[in-house]
């Protein structure tokens, strides 16, 4: 897809102007405590751009079911499997749940009471 690698991450400002979009894949449901760097700087620096953030399955920094209030607060949120319990503090425009290979019998032993995908579709806005 050609997409470069950067050796560093670049200020908020040259984000904004280069980019129209920041997927956030840095941490998931195995993320705990205080964010160590450079991880922090870099979060540090995403909390400062204005171009849409798309976080997947939880923002990174965020606990994952206490959430961070004052952590980055994405667009949109795409969760993988289930909504975390953070999500429900999700505020922004769009949430997404992907993953739809979760087999009856552990939807139901774990309560997950997961939505209908339409059809053969494998995402669905909640
Ligand atoms: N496996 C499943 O069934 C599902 C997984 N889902 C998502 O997929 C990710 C998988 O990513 P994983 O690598 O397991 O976990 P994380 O993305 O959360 O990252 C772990 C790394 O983060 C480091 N870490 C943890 N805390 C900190 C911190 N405070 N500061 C800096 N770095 C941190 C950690 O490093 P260690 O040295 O502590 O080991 C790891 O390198 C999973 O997270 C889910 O989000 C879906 O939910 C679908 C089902």
């Amino acid at each position: 897809m050609e997409i470069p690698f950067l050796t560093e991450m670049p200020e908020a400002k040259l984000i904004d102007e280069a980019y129209n979009l920041v997927i956030d894949a840095i941490f998931g449901f195995s993320f705990k405590g205080t964010v160590r760097e450079p991880f922090g700087s870099i979060l540090d620096v995403l909390e400062k751009t204005t171009v849409p953030i798309a976080s997947i399955d939880i923002p990174s920094g965020w606990d994952v079911e206490q959430g961070s209030a004052d952590g980055l607060q994405p667009d949109m949120l795409i969760s993988l499997t289930a909504p975390k319990k953070s999500a429900s503090l999700f505020r922004g425009r769009y949430h997404f749940l992907g993953g739809r290979f979760v087999p009856p019998g552990l939807e139901r032993k774990y309560q997950l009471n997961l939505p209908q995908y339409p059809g053969t579709d494998c995402v669905l806005q909640l």
